[in-house]
């Protein structure tokens, strides 16, 4: 490279850090970085693709630091460290400024760590220890924000064989975790070859494990089971009961008007036309019936802290507020409460965190069973930290006669 290739390739890579830069200090946590981004980039259209995709990268690498470097070192440096401990391949932003990083950015994350222990404290990424479940493991849980995570794929009953036919043909690796889970690189953008919904369901790993221990209670095959999903978003869960669960009657309710009709959407695409749709606040108790029976079961994925999830939004360890947490633990009581309501005596709830706070999980279980007339079947966390995953909380409830 001649001097003055030198010289644009460097006004280029100090460009990037700019934007980073500038586009971090003006973000307020208020909304998720990925819809701060996007109204960013559709306002600016100079950007292509790569620099979407580098600008985006220095960011979500920065936030992965959570508050572990000195407040007083500047943005830019802060880019530079965190490139070189989240990345693997080499940087030209750091081959430009930090060269003997980039020489060693293949080395594994523990020797990086070691490596900055003057200006790094890996002790406090993630500012909530004290509030973490005993279950789970602090060192492996705080590293995993410095690692990526994948893309997981449920692949929908009767669809493997035109799923694989479709990416062996498209040349897109992936990984087989069980015959109906598959895992990509997050980049990967797998709906350009796949039918979203119709042959395959977006899905974290452990999201598509939580139903098992209520599959494993339903003991009739042949029983028609009525099921409420009283928090059901696009329908996630739903979608996973339909397809494995038997014979279900299905009821689903949100708070969310838009969040039902991207389910109707969803539904569709997902062939499931049977069902009851219901706008329902289940924070407080309705002065009407909301049903005039009973259901066999109830899942109740509840709004939670995520934090279970922030490796892949990591700009909560900068923005969350411990206090939510409680906020959210008293929210999901009231759910739980008002929604066993319509809980047949015998009949099941399923409670559902993507959280890693006792508060809302250990705590909420005790309450549920000490306050209201629920019985515990039993309780998993499904953690994600060791293999890329979200890390989830289930457990299983049975009706009591009051
Ligand atoms: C964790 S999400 C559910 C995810 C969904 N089950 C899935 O698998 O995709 C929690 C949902 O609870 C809803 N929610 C929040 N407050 C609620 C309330 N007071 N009553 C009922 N639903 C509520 C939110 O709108 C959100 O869609």
């Amino acid at each position: 490279m001649n001097k003055s290739e030198q010289a644009v390739e460097k006004s280029y890579v100090h460009r990037y850090l700019d934007y980073a830069q500038t586009l971090l200090e003006n973000y307020n946590g208020k909304e998720p970085f990925h819809l701060y981004l996007k109204k960013y980039f559709s306002l600016n259209k100079k950007h292509g693709s790569k620099d979407r995709r580098i600008i985006s990268s220095l960011c979500y690498d920065y936030f992965r630091l959570g508050v572990s470097v000195n407040s007083e070192m500047p943005i830019t440096e802060k880019l530079l460290l965190a490139t070189f401990l989240v990345e693997h391949e080499p940087s030209k932003i750091l081959k430009e400024l930090n060269p003997s990083w980039n020489e060693m950015i293949k080395n594994p994350l523990p020797e990086k760590i070691s490596f900055l222990k003057d200006v790094f404290d890996m002790q406090s990424v993630f500012p909530f220890n004290d509030e973490l479940s005993t279950k789970i493991d602090v060192g492996l849980f705080n590293l995993s924000f410095l690692i990526q995570p994948r893309l997981f794929l449920r692949v929908r009953p009767g669809k493997k064989e035109i799923v694989l036919q479709k990416l062996n043909k498209a040349n897109i690796s992936f990984e087989f975790l069980y015959p109906g889970c598959l895992s990509f690189a997050n980049s990967e953008n797998i709906n350009r070859v796949l039918r979203l919904d119709d042959e395959v369901i977006v899905q974290d790993y452990n999201s598509q494990q939580t139903l098992a221990i209520l599959k494993k209670e339903i003991t009739d095959k042949f029983q028609t089971v009525s099921v409420w999903d009283c928090c059901a978003a696009s329908g996630g869960k739903s979608i996973l009961a339909f397809d494995l669960l038997n014979n279900i009657m299905l009821t689903v309710s949100d708070t969310r008007k838009n969040i039902l009709e991207n389910l109707r959407k969803r539904f569709t695409n997902a062939g499931i036309t049977n069902y009851t749709s219901l706008l329902i606040d289940l924070s407080v108790s309705s002065k009407e019936k909301l049903f005039n029976h009973c259901f066999d079961t109830i899942i109740a994925d509840v709004p939670c802290s995520g934090s279970g999830t922030w490796s892949r939004t990591p700009e909560a360890l900068a923005w969350f507020e411990k206090k939510a947490i409680t906020n959210y633990a008293l929210l999901q009581q009231k759910i739980v409460t008002h929604s066993i309501e319509y809980l047949k005596v015998g009949g099941l709830l399923l409670y559902i965190t993507c959280s890693v706070f006792r508060k809302e999980n250990e705590d909420n279980v005790d309450f549920f069973t000490q306050d209201l007339s629920l019985e515990l079947i039993s309780t998993k966390y499904l953690s994600g930290y060791e293999m890329q995953a979200d890390t989830l909380f289930v457990a299983l409830f049975r009706k009591k006669k009051r």
